[in-house]
């Protein structure tokens, strides 16, 4: 495995918007070939690190987990030359010894999410298969937790599943249940797929930095899942999310070999010369190394 300059991009999502304490050198407004990112990304610096950040949801929390375009999102970010992505996300809780305020770094993902998303970098004349045994990077899972329990301790959970629902709507109890029965998920969400199948696409890192909120709604005694009070406990939280963001930068190593950043090596099964010239143009910055 060759050596690559490390950058981090980092996905603020719900109620984490903005970078604070750190310098802002520029605003990136971009187009894809897959359309606008959910906003601006700012290009920040820390302790002579340069970073990216992009709202999830844009500014104003202004597109539901199924509108954001998470194509333009990853490839806006890969443009930039992005090697670790980090989510940072609000998550309902699926284990009792979690607690709301906790934050949880996941190891793994279910998905079950209705296919309303555009999901793969791939089609249309273009055909790929990647592995994606495990969604997080191991370099990054430990990076993140590292940075999380230097500032959390043991509030710190390393480990377990993310379960991504299409959402808006919450869970039914049903569903809650069912999932926490079957699945024993760690934690629950809307936004972390497609996100981490086109970061490995993308053949960048991922990472996530979860902020435990509530206990969706399978708990007895305790209140059901509502907007109002994940609000309040990010609004305790995203300070110590935003630290644990400035550490994570300061603390990134200056190369990595992890094999993420090849994963599209050998992935694409369609002979070069069946695929359509716009294709080619268009993934030219993923995949013009292996397109020839
Ligand atoms: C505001 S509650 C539900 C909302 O919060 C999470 O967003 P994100 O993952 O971007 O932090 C969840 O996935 C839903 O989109
Ligand atoms: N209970 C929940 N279900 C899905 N996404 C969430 N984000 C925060 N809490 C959630």
């Amino acid at each position: 495995m060759a050596e690559y300059p490390v950058k981090l991009g980092v996905i603020g999502g719900s109620g984490v918007y903005e970078m604070e304490g750190v310098e802002l050198v520029k605003q990136h407004d971009l187009e894809t070939p897959f359309g606008k990112p959910s906003d601006k990304i700012m290009e920040v610096r820390l302790e002579g690190k340069t970073a990216y950040f992009l709202p999830r949801h844009g500014k104003g929390h202004r597109l539901t987990p199924s509108e954001v375009n998470y194509r333009a999102n990853v490839y806006a970010l890969k443009s930039l030359g992005v090697t670790h992505v980090l989510a940072v996300s609000a998550v309902g809780i699926m284990q009792e010894d979690i607690h709301p305020g906790d934050m949880v770094v996941p190891d793994q993902m279910f998905d079950r999410t209705k296919g309303q998303r555009e999901a793969s970098f791939f089609g249309n004349g273009v055909v790929g298969h990647i592995e994606f045994a495990d969604p997080f990077d191991q370099e990054m899972l430990s990076l993140v937790a590292q940075a999380a329990k230097a500032k959390m301790g043991d509030k710190v959970h390393t480990g377990g599943a993310y379960v991504c629902i299409e959402g808006p709507q919450f869970s039914t109890r049903a569903e809650s249940r069912h999932y926490r029965e079957t699945l024993k998920p760690s934690v629950i969400g809307m936004t972390g797929l497609p996100e981490a199948k086109l970061v490995r696409e993308a053949e960048m890192c991922y990472g996530m930095l979860a902020l435990a909120t509530d206990y969706d709604c399978w708990k007895e005694g305790a209140d059901d899942v509502s907007v109002e009070a994940i609000l309040a406990i990010l609004k305790a939280n995203s300070e110590n999310a935003k630290a644990i963001v400035r550490q994570l930068i300061s603390k990134l190593p200056e190369v990595s070999s992890s094999p993420n950043l090849e994963a599209a090596k050998f992935a694409i099964i369609t002979s070069p010369d069946a695929i359509p010239a716009q294709r080619r143009e268009e993934l030219a910055l993923l995949y013009g190394k292996y397109l020839g």
